[in-house]
């Protein structure tokens, strides 16, 4: 993983998003664009406004002129509402959950300037080892290119992001994937209703699927990622859980190879330091300590034969046997 030497960004207005951060050269994928401290941390943020409030006020004592100085400048949603202090406002608009199933949260001034894309080119992550967050190039990013997040946990239908981006951010969606022309916005809608749609079958079947449906299923949501270019979480998720119901059968080769793979795209998006990434590195070294591994019996083993290219991926996911991988 590459560190960016300076910020490989400045900050400037975005027609229709208020400010955003604009990329000053190439950002090669897997840069680590940013590694930022809290503001301030809070402990959860669903307390109570008063109770919010006042803890931002006494953080705020802590902060240097400056900083203070930042946070007053920062985007607040709720500017409109006479009732919400301005303090609150800013506060509610940019905290940040260090999780999607923790209450701890921070506010982050730079992070904070970064815009949503339902195709995001960055990821943001909390790195509970450092205590930063990070920011980190999903893809090659050009110069003067916007760097963008993603504010949801996942990709959908568009009237799906488009009502959950209103309700929870009140903003309606400028981004690139929002904004395509009919033709090519029908196509990706298809793509997104696909995942949807096979995100349900697994879903659904949960325990019932025998292996080689629940593979040919991941493989196609792989395959419709690609198409759609995401890049972000969902590419280590696939493989983690292609990796999870490999150990449920035992199947040392394709578990090794799943782990691998979600390794290499976990350190792309969060850096060598993230825990995630120490705990892949465990399963590649020793599959067996998954607490899945032979829940379901032991898969027959394949036979250890050399494979190229796209053999390879045939067999690993479960599309051709070994013996017609190999035969072509
Ligand atoms: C956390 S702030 C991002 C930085 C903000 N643009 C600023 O000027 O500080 C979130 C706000 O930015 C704007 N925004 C972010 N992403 C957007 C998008 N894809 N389309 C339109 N507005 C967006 C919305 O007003 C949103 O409430």
């Amino acid at each position: 993983m590459e560190k960016a030497a300076t910020k490989p960004y400045f900050m400037r207005e975005v027609p229709g998003k208020g400010k955003g951060l604009i990329a000053t050269s190439k950002i090669p994928k897997g840069t680590r664009i940013l590694s930022e401290a809290p503001l301030f941390q809070v402990s959860s943020v669903e307390i109570g406004p008063d109770v919010l409030e006042a803890l931002i006020v006494s953080e705020l004592h802590h902060l240097t002129k400056d900083q203070k100085r930042a946070y007053v400048s920062l985007c607040n949603l709720y500017s409109k509402e006479s009732e919400v202090r301005s303090i609150f406002g800013i506060a509610k608009t940019n905290l940040l959950l260090f999780g999607t199933h923790e209450p701890e949260g921070g506010l982050f001034l730079e992070m904070s300037r970064m815009n949503h894309s339902c195709r995001p080119n960055t990821h943001y992550n909390w790195n509970n080892k450092t205590e930063r967050l990070t920011i980190h190039a999903l893809r090659d990013i050009q110069d003067g290119e916007e760097l963008t997040v993603s504010y949801m946990t996942q990709t959908g239908p568009p009237v799906h992001r488009l009502k959950f981006l209103e309700n929870c951010f009140f903003f309606h969606c400028g981004c690139e994937l929002c904004g395509l022309p009919p033709g090519a916005s029908e196509e990706s809608d298809m793509r997104l209703l696909e995942i949807a749609a096979i995100e349900h079958e697994l879903e659904d079947g949960n325990g019932t699927f025998y292996y080689a449906k629940a593979l040919a299923l991941l493989r196609e949501m792989f395959a419709v990622f690609r198409e759609e270019r995401i890049w972000d979480q969902s590419i280590p998720k696939v493989h983690v859980v292609a990796f999870q119901i490999a150990c449920m059968y035992a199947d040392e080769r394709r578990a090794k190879i799943f782990a691998q793979r979600a390794l290499e795209v976990r350190v792309v998006i969060e850096g060598e330091d993230s825990l995630e990434v120490a705990k892949l590195k465990g399963y590649v070294e020793n599959r067996s300590q998954h607490a899945s591994w032979q829940l379901r019996g032991r898969s027959p083993p394949d036979e250890v034969v050399r494979m190229e290219g796209s053999e390879v991926d045939d067999w690993l996911w479960g599309k051709m046997t070994l013996e017609a991988a190999l035969n072509g």
